[in-house]
């Protein structure tokens, strides 16, 4: 049995990606739109009918504009999109974010998926908050490089073009859409102060804790990471050392891992929670494809 898949947005970053890691799949038959039809609501339509499991890797106005259309198909439905996240009607795919999230996925019919940064983001805070080394509202700050890949089609082609070189700070002023997602799935109260980066890089993530703890913390927060994520196949907590001097954002490139670790002062408390992720990857076209196979019943590596 082989189930049909439909990628909406097929051609895009995250889209051409998903492809990529289904189409050599004997148990997956993928459903395409010819060029001219991939944006006609009607063929769309169409292909969702047809669908076992649809992914939406659209921008978040055209997910808005077509998810009440598909609430009363029988297609199970992954949102790439931030349109969902924090959304009570859908299941949220971090399929590593506590002992429930994986039957909360596989019994779900509309998935979203957690954004790239959020992904490192919540990855390192939740454990820290749950083993209460901070408090829910902790005053928090988040840096943040990521390949410009992240900005899908038309960041990738202000830096190939040679428009946009060198990378930028952006977002500086804390509406973030990837904020209210962090706040709720890492159990935050308190809004974290966010400082995102685009490198000159195309694809790669390092996500970045800061925390002033009590001495020994870091060596307390490893430990909340490794207690919480002991036994996971694609979140791994690493010594710090294994990452190398000079941590490259590029490093997970291709896989769908994160690696966490922790650095810092043990005398002064002094504390630095470090997540490395591909932005394509555990960030978005991988981080599908899991919530795909945990969907479809398969073993959640499966084309991973
Ligand atoms: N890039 C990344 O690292 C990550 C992306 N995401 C999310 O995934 C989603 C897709 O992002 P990304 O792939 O980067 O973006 P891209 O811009 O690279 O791709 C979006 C695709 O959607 C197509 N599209 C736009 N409107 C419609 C429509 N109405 N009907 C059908 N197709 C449409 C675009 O068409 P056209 O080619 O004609 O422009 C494009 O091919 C976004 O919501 C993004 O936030 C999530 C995590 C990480
Ligand atoms: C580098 C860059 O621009 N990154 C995007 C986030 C990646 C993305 O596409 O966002 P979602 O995960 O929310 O869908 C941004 O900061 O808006």
């Amino acid at each position: 049995m082989t189930a049909k898949v439909f990628i909406d947005g097929e051609v895009g970053t995250t889209g051409l990606q998903i492809r990529a890691r289904l189409e050599a799949r004997a148990d997956v038959t993928l459903i395409s739109l010819p060029e001219e039809h991939r944006k006609s609501r009607l063929a769309r339509l169409g292909a969702f009918n047809e669908a076992d499991v649809a992914i939406l890797c659209l921008p978040d106005a055209a997910v808005h504009d077509i998810a009440s259309d598909l609430r009363d198909l029988p297609c199970k439905v992954i949102d790439a999109s931030t349109a969902h996240r924090t959304d009570p009607d859908w299941e949220f795919g971090f399929a590593e974010l506590d002992q429930g999230a994986r039957a909360r996925i596989a019994a779900g019919k509309q998935v979203s998926n957690p954004g790239c940064y959020s992904t490192g983001a919540i990855a390192l805070l939740k454990p820290v908050v749950d083993a209460g080394l901070i408090a829910a509202d902790h005053p928090i700050t988040i840096n943040a490089v990521s390949g410009y890949s992240g900005g899908g089609k038309s960041m990738i082609a202000d830096f190939e073009s040679g428009r946009v070189t060198g990378g930028f700070v952006y977002a500086t002023g804390q509406h973030h859409k990837h904020l209210p997602e962090i706040v709720l799935r890492a159990g935050l109260t308190r809004k974290p102060i966010f400082v995102p980066q685009v490198g000159q890089f195309e694809q790669g993530m390092i996500v970045q804790v800061p925390l002033h703890l009590a001495p020994g913390g870091p060596a307390a927060a490893l430990e909340a990471l490794a207690a919480h994520y002991a036994g996971q196949r694609f979140v791994q907590v690493r010594s710090r050392a294994d990452l190398g001097d000079r941590i490259d954002p590029q490093r997970l490139n291709g896989t769908n891992t994160m690696e966490l670790t922790v650095d810092g002062d043990p005398e002064t408390g002094a504390t630095v929670l470090i997540a490395v992720l591909d932005n394509l990857g555990k960030g978005a076209s991988g981080a599908a494809v899991q919530n795909l196979n945990i969907l479809l019943g398969l073993d959640e590596g499966t084309g991973l």
